[in-house]
């Protein structure tokens, strides 16, 4: 299978076709799709941005691993952030799709992992309906930007250089937190309630071992116990804690993930913005059958 890219130089665009071996991107392992473009950039010098555009069915989930993971390997290509364009007229329909043996729409993960949201086409809806499809995307996503577009008319400057996946701001975290925990105590307006963000406070500080093992029980171990219809998926997984470290002070440290793989990166202190309040340990996770109670009871039997 091929796929074609927009190549540009000095204002000419030109398709490049890239052979994947293996299938389509969003199938294919992760070095094939991070390859084709290294030996594209080889060929043709440095991008300054690649915009990936994905066919209206991906799950992003699988495409955003292949770029996100690859820093590891000391590639020039990494993972920006994930724009999500939902149709203001057809999107209520398909974001309340239910889903077919516990898989949702890929409209729902689209909305779930985006990180800017585009909600487009308002003028082809009335304002309740705008208000409706609105709502339904944050009662999913409440961590991303949602800007509300004619003909997806919209400043690059919000779409380019998201860093959604190598910065996260302390106050940025505050503050979804206490949105989430303010909508999550009205009904949210999608059908399928079982999609949704929460947030976590975690203790302050804590150790890394403490942490890890309360990741990876809530991202890879308790889900296998329970039966398919109930048991939670995290899709999307941010946060910014203290660690605590021998003989030094604590160090700010973020926490990105996406499905069942998860990064810790341990930040500058003096690039964290400091905030009135000391730092608080939290977690903002967006995925399905999340339940505050449950991560708490696991929260306390793990980290002691
Ligand atoms: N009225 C109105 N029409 C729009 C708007 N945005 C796009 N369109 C039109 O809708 C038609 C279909 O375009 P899109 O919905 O963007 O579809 P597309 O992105 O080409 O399709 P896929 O990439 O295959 O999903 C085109 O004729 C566009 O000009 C908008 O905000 N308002």
């Amino acid at each position: 299978m091929e796929k074609s890219l927009a190549v540009g130089t000095q204002g000419e665009l030109f398709e490049e076709w890239l052979e994947l071996r293996n299938g389509c991107l969003c199938c294919s392992v992760k070095d094939n799709g991070v390859k084709a473009i290294e030996n594209l950039m080889k060929k043709k010098g440095k991008f300054d941005y690649i915009l990936l555009e994905t066919t209206g069915l991906a799950d992003p989930g699988p495409v955003a691993s292949i770029f996100w993971m690859d820093k590891e390997l000391g590639s020039d290509v990494f993972l920006d952030g994930i724009v999500t364009v939902i149709d203001a007229k057809h999107g209520t329909q398909k974001l309340n799709e239910k889903p077919e043996e516990g898989y949702f729409s890929s409209t729902v993960r689209q909305v779930a992992l985006g990180d800017f949201i585009i909600l487009n086409k308002k003028d082809l809806v009335t304002p309740p309906d705008l208000e409706s499809v609105y709502k339904t995307i944050r009662s999913i996503n409440q961590c991303a930007e949602v800007e509300v577009t004619e003909y997806c008319r919209v400043s690059l400057d919000k779409i380019l250089d998201l860093k959604a996946y190598d910065g996260l701001q302390s106050s940025r975290l505050k503050q979804i937190s206490e949105e989430t925990e303010k909508l999550n105590s009205f009904a949210s307006s999608h059908l399928d309630q079982s999609v949704g963000t929460i947030s976590l406070q975690l203790p302050t500080p804590l150790d890394k071992k403490s942490l890890e093992d309360f990741l990876q029980k809530i991202l890879w171990e308790d889900r296998e116990d329970s039966a398919m219809d109930n048991r939670h998926e995290i899709w999307r997984l941010k946060g910014l804690v203290l660690l605590t470290q021998e003989g030094a002070p604590p160090v700010p440290t973020m926490i990105q993930g996406v499905n069942d793989t998860y990064e810790l990166t341990a930040l500058n202190p003096n690039e964290v913005p400091q905030d009135a309040e000391p730092l608080s340990s939290r977690i903002v996770l967006i995925g399905r059958n999340l339940k505050e109670n449950e991560f708490t009871k696991i929260l306390t039997s793990t980290i002691k």
